[in-house]
């Protein structure tokens, strides 16, 4: 008997990203002006998962403001893709943008001046996004009053920013930024005007709130302290993703440990540490080889691995 086998269907692979919160692919911001061209980022890739608390750290300049600002919906990127809950953030029309930093994202800026009305206690500021969006006065009152409790600043509800010191006034800060209870908190160096102590109560803040309220965290920080304390700390170097620190939490029968991996971006490419090229003074050319379990990187004059 004549038996038809037909061919297996297409692999279809899912989208990068498709499981992500925030997903940034090969995103490029190049700012112009009349006689420079500044490209901020240059082909960036990142993955936020629902739930996580992330640290952005890299040297000044490399693309972490500008990065947070194409997230935050204040900028778009000229090329890639970047969407945040399925919010495409490239060609945003205008009126989607304001639904968009009303309802998807909160956004904290370093200086608390800022984020917050000199003339507004920290009741009224937290209000304000609420009455915006239309919600009812007891739900407002309600939520304002949940949110401070929350972020330890109760005692702050009638207080004007100059009543209140640079923790509690980032503190208010975060629960101005949650009031609507967006998708995804971003924070531009939170602490960065802030002493170490403060500093740290700051932070723990973003910390209950992950715990609490399981918001989506990406915090931009110079602090080594807040970056030791994440899970995942990502280092961006010249507008890219460069590198990543995972840590695990204390278990039982195993200490708390962390991990570097380099990214290695869609294409492949991935960026070797300086210290590393020059320390077997890798330079343009290398030779790679496959192992059974790892990949060899060879300089091209054929010693040093
Ligand atoms: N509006 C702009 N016009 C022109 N160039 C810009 C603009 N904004 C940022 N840049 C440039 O883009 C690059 C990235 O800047 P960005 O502010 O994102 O870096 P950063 O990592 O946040 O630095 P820092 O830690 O100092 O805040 C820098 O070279 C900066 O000069």
């Amino acid at each position: 008997m004549f038996v038809l086998t037909l061919p297996a269907a297409p692999h279809h692979d899912l989208a990068f990203g498709h499981d992500a919160l925030v997903v940034c692919d090969n995103v490029v911001r190049i700012y112009q002006t009349d006689t420079i061209e500044v490209q901020a980022l240059q082909g960036l890739d990142l993955l936020v998962h629902e739930g996580e608390l992330i640290a952005l750290v890299g040297a000044s300049g490399s693309g972490k403001s500008t990065l947070l600002n194409v997230l935050a919906g204040v900028d778009a990127p000229t090329a890639g893709r970047a969407e945040v809950a399925g919010h495409d953030l490239v060609g945003m029309s205008r009126s989607e943008q304001v639904h968009y930093r009303r309802h998807v994202v909160g956004f904290v800026r370093q200086q608390a001046s800022l984020n917050l009305v000199p003339y507004l206690t920290a009741s009224q500021v937290v209000d304000l996004p609420l009455t915006i969006a239309g919600v009812a006065r007891r739900e407002r009152r309600q939520r304002t009053a949940e949110l401070l409790e929350l972020l330890g600043v109760s005692h702050c509800a009638d207080r004007r920013p100059v009543e209140m010191s640079g923790g509690e006034q980032q503190r208010v800060s975060i629960a101005v930024a949650l009031a609507n209870g967006p998708r995804l908190l971003l924070a531009d160096e939170p602490t960065g005007e802030l002493d170490s102590e403060t500093a740290a109560e700051v932070f723990a803040a973003l910390r209950t709130v992950n715990r609490e309220l399981g918001a989506t965290v990406v915090v931009v920080t110079h602090d080594a302290e807040v970056s030791g304390q994440v899970a995942r700390t990502v280092a961006i170097r010249d507008g890219r993703t460069s590198s990543e620190v995972v840590r695990s939490q204390e278990s039982e029968g195993a200490p708390a440990s962390a991990e570097e991996y380099a990214v290695m971006d869609r294409a492949g490419r991935v960026q070797l540490p300086r210290d590393y090229r020059e320390a077997l003074a890798l330079t343009r050319r290398v030779r790679l080889a496959l192992a059974e379990d790892h990949v060899e990187i060879r300089s091209d004059r054929g010693e040093g691995a």
